[in-house]
């Protein structure tokens, strides 16, 4: 067979390849063509394809394509004579210094990547270009480009001024400032604003960010109640294209020029999210009339990105934001002010309703007893009548014939994973119960365990209530261990390993007329009232079925440190002691 044989039949089993990927080949020659084997999978390096047109110099190339995770990327000439040029010259060839070669089919369409979006801008954003001029440029990356920091994230490195920026609580210890203030380098900044009509007092805390080509930042708004009402970013040695977010759906990329300082009020500071993708590269965007409205065009061409170096500006601030933006901020989303029909409803759908059809899931995930749980209900003497409230299914059941066990449960599905347990374990009665409207005798017990519950109670009085109940059906001297989720995951093993992970994004729910936080699992918590994602696995056999069926939300109110033992003093309980095991909060205390 000839070599122009060989690979034409190569160039067809492609073309066969590509059909299934709706792609389809054409034996007419036109301006478009498909490179069958090289694309952004292929470890495709764009410079290599415009250098091959760059030594045909009569052709011109209009776009290059190549879609993200696909192993061919496609060529758009400006004519079909050019496409043939490059095709005649190129196909079946070693073209490349690793021994590539280069296989391509001429195709009738290639996919349509350019993207319109709205050419304004959010509210309350300003980006003010050559804010700097080069030398100024120079001076400033002379001065904050640091080799080593304390902290280095996995997108990107930073450093801080003023006050450290904490990661896992996106915010600042007001007590503890940095020796390193500001560098009274950056004052001709402030200066400078004035004459853009911003008039400040000189910032206190500074964030200095190198993004490496590849880096960038995860979605976020810089969160409210530890910042003022401006945040501004000054950027060093690289464009970038910076997205930002609404919650309404609208999203919208924007150039941010090296020398420009981009400053964010309002809007654009409160209510809208902005990120950086991690790539090495940045679409070009290009203006258009749509209509008489001018719209942005993503492109398809792109640009490299270099080293870039952010300077971002914040002003600290104490006490919950008061901002009129609710859905973002974290001071608007804390289910206090609730009406108690209203708590209760939101229990209903993000608790009750969650734990009856996770309740097989749940407990087949639930199987080992914490080491201060069972050293709790070992000390538990003969005789005793020991209540588990919030049994779940029955894990901290013990083993034992010599007391009285009652296993108190609201979710009829997990009492019944409660029942089924409990006939391998010996005396214990199963009692569907409600804490805040539980029918049992007052003083019955003599010990009671009220494992992870009372978190799931969205107001503070619902939380009180709770614990009165623990309190009246202790009879008086009768002790209790009460768990809770701390806010505080840091020193537990629920984080992911990798330090100060960064939060991926804000989502939000509205429930109750609330907007309430979904967290994103092992990760540290970011605000008290919450919602905690259960990806639902159906059961096949006795085993868990591969893929989740659904993902379902379940409501919590985590703690702070010392805000358990106030809720027992609150109902006489005496504390006697108080600890932190694997995030959680933790009290045993005696009815007095
Ligand atoms: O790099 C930038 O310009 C943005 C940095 C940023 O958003 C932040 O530090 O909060
Ligand atoms: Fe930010
Ligand atoms: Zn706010």
């Amino acid at each position: 067979m000839t070599e122009d044989k060989k690979v034409d039949r190569k160039c067809k089993r492609f073309a066969a390849r590509l059909k299934s990927k709706g792609i389809s080949c054409s034996n007419m020659p036109g301006p478009n063509l498909v490179l069958c084997n090289v694309g952004q999978a292929t470890g495709l390096v764009k410079d290599d394809i415009l250098n091959l047109c760059n030594y045909l110099p009569a052709i011109k190339l209009r776009k290059f394509i190549a879609e993200k995770g696909e192993s061919y990327s496609f060529l758009v000439f400006d004519t079909k004579e050019s496409a043939s040029v490059f095709f005649n010259e190129y196909n079946g060839k070693n073209c490349f210094n690793n021994g590539t070669f280069l296989y391509m089919c001429y195709v009738d369409s290639v996919p349509d990547t350019e993207v319109l979006c709205p050419y304004s801008n959010p509210e309350g954003l300003l980006l003010v270009e050559d804010f700097i001029n080069i030398d100024e440029e120079k001076a400033f990356v002379d001065l904050f480009n640091f080799k080593e920091t304390n902290s280095s994230l996995k997108n990107r490195q930073v450093k801080h001024f003023g006050y450290e920026f904490r990661y896992g609580s996106n915010d600042v210890d007001l007590n503890s400032p940095l020796p390193d203030k500001i560098p009274k380098e950056c004052d001709i900044l402030w200066t400078r604003l004035k004459s853009y009509g911003i008039d400040l007092d000189p910032p206190d805390q500074l964030t200095v960010n190198k993004y490496m080509p590849g880096q960038g930042i995860p979605s976020h708004v810089d969160k409210h109640s530890p910042f003022g009402p401006t945040i501004l970013s000054l950027s060093l040695g690289s464009s970038v294209v910076m997205d930002w977010k609404h919650h309404s759906g609208k999203s919208l990329p924007i150039i941010i020029p090296a020398r420009s300082m981009l400053v964010m009020q309002g809007e654009a500071r409160y209510d809208w999210q902005h990120g950086i993708q991690p790539r090495t590269w940045d679409p070009i965007i290009e203006y258009t009339l749509q209509g008489n409205q001018r719209v942005k065009v993503i492109t398809s061409d792109t640009t490299n990105r270099q080293t870039r170096i952010s300077l971002t500006f914040r002003w600290t601030r104490s006490g919950k934001c008061d901002c009129p933006y609710k859905t973002l901020c974290d001071a608007s989303n804390s289910t206090e002010e609730l009406d108690d029909a209203v708590a209760s409803n939101l229990e209903e759908l993000h608790v009750h309703q969650v734990y009856e059809r996770i309740a097989e899931h749940f407990s087949s995930t639930r199987h080992s007893t914490w080491p201060r749980v069972l050293q709790f209900l070992r000390q538990v003497p003969s005789g005793a009548v020991l209540l588990d409230l919030g049994a779940g299914n029955g894990k901290n059941l013990l083993h034992r014939t010599d007391i009285l066990q009652i296993a108190g449960e609201r979710s009829s599905g997990l009492l019944n994973e409660c029942k089924s347990y409990v006939g391998e374990v010996g005396t214990v009665d199963c009692v569907r119960l409600d804490l805040l409207q539980a029918g049992l005798k007052d003083s019955c017990a003599d010990f009671i365990i009220c494992i992870a519950v009372i978190h799931h109670f969205s107001t503070q009085s619902r939380r009180v209530q709770a614990v009165a109940t623990i309190a009246r059906l202790l009879r008086p001297g009768g002790r209790a261990l009460i768990t809770v989720w701390a806010k505080d995951q840091t020193r537990s093993n629920y984080l992911c390993r990798e330090k100060d992970k960064e939060v991926q994004s804000n989502s939000t729910v509205e429930v109750a007329g609330l907007t309430l936080p979904v967290h994103e699992n092992r990760t540290q918590f970011q605000h008290k009232d919450l919602l905690v994602p259960w990806k639902l696995r159906g059961m096949k056999e006795n085993k868990l079925a591969d893929k989740p069926e659904c993902t379902l939300l379940r409501y919590y109110h985590v703690f702070e440190e010392g805000e358990l033992d106030e809720l027992c003093e609150l109902s006489s309980l005496l504390v006697e002691s108080s600890f932190y095991e694997e995030g959680n909060w933790c009290v045993v205390c005696k009815k007095i």
